[in-house]
């Protein structure tokens, strides 16, 4: 089954700044609809844009997140690939939706996902998950791990593979397991730190790169009459990608130099070429889909077109000096609506790290059956000794000692894969006492469950909540739709209203697409006549650009550079004197006759040029040319 994109719209309060300068709220929101008013159109010209759902200043994330969020989240845990991102011009909300701000009361999605994955977790009865995390940037086109605490970040730039069946990943991140939504929180923390962020003039906590934070859910059945080591069942894995954006900006308004306007061009590269697949998509004429164009589009090539339910949350701001981004935002998503998507659950992935474990259980338990046996024998010799599982038991009583032996996994035995979850030190002394090889892979057995989860009952309040959420996210629904979404029909009377109105509401789409597509027309016929005058005043304006040298003086004389040659004139400095000016070779045609009066000899190659810093004299001795 097919299913699009889902696109949501947010739209942030005014800022301080905003305030203060007086700017104009340009933004209504209606339940599904965004309508933009451009401040400068001759005529009060507004601009609508229909969306999966559209949030105010006043939405919190909390609603945000249990009206979209939430059943993306449940099919991640479910076995789909899920993704959320937020996109949009720099300052307008990202990462305040997707990471909420340091006060715990405000929240973003990230960390609401974390809540609820292991509140869903606990409350399953049959099945067993191992959930591992990655974090990383992606910064001027480099991929960081933001989870590496040795990573020399500088210099790190890991590589993109795409393996069949399982996508484009980053296989030298380094993953790791967690059991709660804390441990989440601290990873991401941990990566936060590393993350590049600047002040700019348009945020002062500007995010400088692009961030994905990844949770993937490995689950098998479980049934806890038969024991975990031999009930593994089908592995099914789904996996969530929480994507911050870093912002569109420009250099005009963000006043970046140096580095910040490295990054700003690298982010707005990154971003066109997701524009670019954006397009290619959803034109559907596209015979080659630009993904490669950057690190970005290659990461999220599976959100887009591809195994994965995908919610976008288009930020924007509300003031009429940010109109343009606001459209071209607006834009975007809309169009990204139409991307269609075929998530499945994936079933028994090749590479799932469950299944290592499952072998790895496997394997040290016939070991430990094994040795247990060859103990037993030596019993029989008539040396007192204990049951070996006694041993272990007594000694995985000692924190310390069982600390060491996980560390010293690698040596304890050399035939089972020691995951990278897991530090292991080769230095560590080899361990080869019957008991304590025994001893340490209990200990590892002890170590692989505990980062299993999943069965534990979960207090009614949780409960609770989740049933809040549902009710959220339903209460959106009007009564009448709900009903028609689920076909109950009083009569047929009934039934042929509700489908009328389902063409009314076809109907007033299609007349909104179509103002959209006429809208979209006069605007291009604006650009194209703003253009047109500019090069209409490019020609009438000589573009003095900084400085007019007049012959016979050694000092200057400034020139307002917006000066037509009229006024040049009118303020009597077009003399004998000034033979030359430079002017550029394509606007001398274009000078009005006055200019070119007869006598005043006009004049190549002429005068001031800024990009063109020649000396006094080379402008003196100038080549005349006659009119
Ligand atoms: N919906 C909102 N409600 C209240 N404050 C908000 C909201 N959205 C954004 N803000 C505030 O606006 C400021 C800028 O937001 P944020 O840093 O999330 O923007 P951004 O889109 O991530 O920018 P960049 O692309 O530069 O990283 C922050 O101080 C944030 O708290």
């Amino acid at each position: 089954m097919s299913e699009n994109i889902k696109v949501v719209v947010r739209c942030r309060p005014m800022n301080q700044t905003e305030k203060k300068g007086n700017c104009q709220n340009i933004v209504e929101i209606d339940e599904f609809t965004v309508s933009v008013t451009n401040p400068s159109a001759r005529r009060s010209q507004q601009k609508k844009f229909i969306f999966d759902s559209v949030y105010n200043m006043k939405t919190n994330t909390e609603v945000i997140y249990d009206e979209m969020c939430y059943s993306l989240v449940e099919s991640a845990i479910e076995g789909y690939n899920g993704t959320i991102f937020a996109y949009g011009q720099t300052g307008c909300g990202k990462t305040h939706t997707m990471q909420g701000d340091e006060n715990l009361s405000n929240s973003g999605i990230i960390p609401k996902c974390f809540d609820h994955i292991f509140e869903t977790i606990s409350m399953t009865t049959n099945v067993r998950y191992l959930a591992l995390v990655t974090y990383l940037e992606i910064y001027n086109e480099r991929i960081r791990d933001l989870l590496n605490k040795n990573e020399n970040t500088s210099v790190i730039n890991h590589s993109l593979k795409e393996l069949p069946g399982i996508g484009v990943s980053v296989p030298t991140l380094t993953t790791q397991p967690v059991v709660n939504a804390n441990q989440c929180y601290d990873w991401l923390h941990f990566g936060n730190k590393n993350r590049v962020t600047a002040a700019t003039l348009m945020n002062k906590n500007s995010s400088r790169s692009h961030t994905i934070f990844t949770i993937t859910l490995e689950q098998s059945p479980f049934f806890n009459s038969i024991g975990l080591e031999d009930a593994f069942g089908g592995i099914r894995r789904g996996k969530l990608s929480l994507v911050d954006l870093a912002g569109s900006e420009r250099q005009r308004r963000t006043g970046a130099k140096g580095d910040r306007l490295k990054e700003a061009s690298q982010i707005n590269l990154s971003l066109s070429a997701l524009g670019n697949v954006i397009s290619s998509l959803v034109d559907g004429k596209a015979k080659h889909v630009p993904f490669r164009d950057s690190k970005l589009t290659r990461l999220l090539q599976d959100s887009l077109g591809g195994n994965t339910k995908t919610l976008m949350i288009s930020c924007i701001s509300p003031t009429d000096i940010n109109y343009d981004e606001t459209i071209s935002t607006l834009r975007y998503a809309s169009r990204a609506k139409n991307i269609s998507n075929k998530p499945k659950i994936n079933e028994d992935p090749k590479d799932a790290t469950l299944r290592l474990y499952q072998n790895e259980i496997l394997y040290l338990k016939r070991m430990l059956q094994e040795s247990q046996q060859i103990l037993y024998r030596n019993n029989d010799t008539n040396k007192i000794i204990e049951s070996p599982l006694k041993i272990i038991q007594h000694t995985n009583m000692n924190s310390t000692k069982s600390v060491q032996i996980i560390e010293s996994g690698q040596n304890c035995n050399a035939s089972f894969k020691t995951n990278n979850s897991i530090s292991t030190n080769p230095n560590f002394p080899l361990i080869q006492s019957e008991g304590e090889i025994q001893l340490q892979a209990q200990s590892r057995i002890d170590l692989i469950k505990r980062t299993l989860i999943g069965g534990e009952r979960i207090h009614d309040f949780k409960l609770k909540k989740k049933h809040m959420a549902i009710a959220n996210a339903l209460s959106r629904v009007k009564c009448e739709d709900r009903n028609l979404l689920q076909g109950h029909y009083a009569s047929i009377t009934q039934e042929i209203d509700a489908k009328n109105e389902y063409i009314r509401k076809c109907k007033e789409k299609i007349k909104m697409l179509e103002v959209e597509v006429s809208d979209l027309n006069s605007e291009f016929q604006l650009d194209r006549e703003d253009y047109l005058e500019e090069i209409r005043n490019l020609g009438r304006q000589v573009k003095f650009h900084q400085q007019l040298f007049c012959k016979g003086s050694s000092n200057p004389k400034k020139f307002d550079r917006n000066w037509t040659p009229d006024t040049i004139l009118q303020n009597s400095l077009w003399n004998d004197d000034i033979k030359m000016w430079r002017i550029p070779e394509s606007d001398l045609l274009k000078l009005p006759p006055a200019t070119l009066k007869s006598g005043l000899h006009c004049i190549h190659p002429l005068v001031i040029d800024s990009k063109n810093q020649h000396n006094q004299n080379e402008i003196l001795e100038g080549e005349r040319v006659s009119i």
